[in-house]
């Protein structure tokens, strides 16, 4: 980088406003290329466009080398923000690889346009890397630009919500999903694919990766852990380009409560929350414990609350959980509350137990530690690799067979003053080449878990990548 970075935001005012405004309260319509940068929970969040500046990292030391690098980019940059909300102003989109011995490229990127909605607002940002600095108009011209690609759009800041086919149209049709609710019962729309799909193995067909359950039950018996989470690959080979943006828009209106990210060929939609900061509050959502939706249906009401929430095996492992992450949290809190008892969160394709943990952040060293610098100290928790870490680690490696990539890594963004939203990357895959992805799938392993059952877990764990893809299984 030559010049430092440059940035404007603009507000473009509540999503409604026809005129002046985006004209959508889904922020998926707005994924109007390819590659398009995302990160979009219940139509809001931020996507991204282009590339002002990017930052590839390998090795243990990946979190903290990354966040120097952002501190540098941030304190040089020339930042115009009057809308000074988190995300607004200069924003990175990142994916980490899971193990520090991966031979992924973790990342951070700015992007040239970011698009965000917040609380029913939208704002744009734009990013110059040539020390031009960048105007309003420019930012409004960028913005029309990526508006006028929307299908049937008019090509100007205006129009309402534009009807196309996977996105999710008005948030209203959702009919106010409260925190908590049921994305239940929301099909994918439509998928058209052309020619055969084939679904292959990956490092390991569905008996090796069995024996590997059965390896790793034996080495809990033999206590030497306790908890250990183990994964799969498969891969789908499409018979025609896969259209990422298409894919993303699928996700997004499926499932609605759940964080839809793209980072590069990383796409998915994961239910679980690693690390999200505003301010000096940070929170985490918790996931251990998994019900495929198929099993419980016509089985009364209660059922999962039954076979999760009243089952001493589910309990002890979302107990497991939890104490990974309020232990590592604890030593940059000042307060921390987690609910008393897991809550049932409702998926399209499986319920799973579940905890929101709130805490205070205190100051470390004269400031309060950025979303990243959580990140590094909370990253890997218990819910994708196991207890202790380091056994757990070691055992991922020997019995998977497979480099994760970034798979079980946090994937998210980060704002100029550290506020950030890091979720596990879970629920996804990474796209190869143009018609093949590359999906993963794990599951906690505790003492008496069956191979079996693990397995037609990972199944249930692959739905929403497969549905999205237009794969019927
Ligand atoms: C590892 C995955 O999911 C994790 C494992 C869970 C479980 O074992 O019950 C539940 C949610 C996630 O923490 C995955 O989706 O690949």
């Amino acid at each position: 980088m030559k010049h430092p970075l440059r940035a404007l935001t603009i507000d473009l005012g509540t999503v409604d406003q026809g005129t002046d405004g985006l004209g959508t309260a889904d922020l998926g319509t707005c994924l109007t290329a390819p590659d398009a940068y995302c990160w979009i929970r219940r139509g809001e969040g931020q996507v991204g466009f282009g590339e002002a500046a990017r930052f590839s990292v390998t090795g243990p030391e990946r979190f903290i080398e990354a966040e120097a690098w952002w501190k540098q980019v941030t304190l040089d940059a020339c930042i115009t923000d009057p809308v000074q909300h988190p995300g607004t102003g200069l924003l990175a989109f990142g994916s980490f690889a899971f193990s520090k011995t991966s031979r992924y490229l973790s990342r951070l990127i700015v992007p040239e346009l970011v698009i965000g909605i917040r609380d029913g607002r939208g704002w744009a940002t734009l990013v110059t890397n040539d020390g031009r600095e960048p105007s309003e108009p420019e930012v409004r011209a960028a913005v029309v630009r990526v508006l006028a690609s929307r299908t049937g759009a008019a090509g100007q800041l205006s129009g309402g919500t534009t009807a196309h086919a996977g996105s999710a149209g008005d948030g209203a049709v959702r009919g106010g999903a409260g925190p908590e609710t049921a994305a239940a019962g929301q099909g994918f729309p439509e998928t058209t694919v052309h020619g055969p799909v084939t679904l292959g193995p990956g490092a390991l067909g569905e008996q090796r990766w069995m024996d590997a359950v059965s390896a790793g039950v034996a080495r809990i018996s033999a206590g030497d852990l306790e908890k250990l989470v183990l994964a799969r690959d498969i891969v789908v080979t499409h018979g025609a380009p896969i259209e990422r943006h298409e894919v993303l828009r699928r996700l997004g209106s499926a499932y609605w409560d759940t964080w839809v990210y793209g980072v590069d060929g990383l796409v998915g939609a994961t239910p679980e929350m690693l690390i999200q900061v505003e301010g000096r509050t940070a929170q985490a959502r918790v996931l251990a414990g998994t019900l495929d939706r198929r099993e419980a249906n016509g089985k009364g009401e209660n059922y999962a609350e039954r076979v999760l929430a009243g089952s001493p095996k589910q309990r002890h492992e979302h107990e497991i959980a939890i104490q990974s992450l309020t232990s590592a949290l604890e030593p940059f809190s000042e307060a921390m509350n987690a609910h008393d008892e897991p809550f049932i969160l409702e998926l399209p394709n499986v319920f799973h137990l579940a905890s929101d943990v709130k805490a205070e952040l205190a100051d470390v060293e004269g400031h309060v530690p950025t979303s990243l610098a959580l990140v590094n100290a909370l990253h890997p928790t218990a819910a994708v690799c196991g207890t202790p870490t380091s056994v757990a680690g070691a055992l991922i490696r020997e019995l998977e067979a497979m480099d994760r990539g970034p798979y079980a890594g946090p994937v998210g963004w980060l704002d100029a003053a550290g506020n950030g939203e890091w979720g596990i990357a879970l629920r996804g895959g990474v796209i190869e080449s143009p018609t093949a992805m590359r999906l993963y799938a794990g599951c906690g392993i505790v003492e008496g878990s069956q191979p079996a059952v693990e397995l037609a877990e990972t199944w249930a764990k692959f739905r929403p990548m497969l549905e999205a893809l237009g794969i019927e299984r």
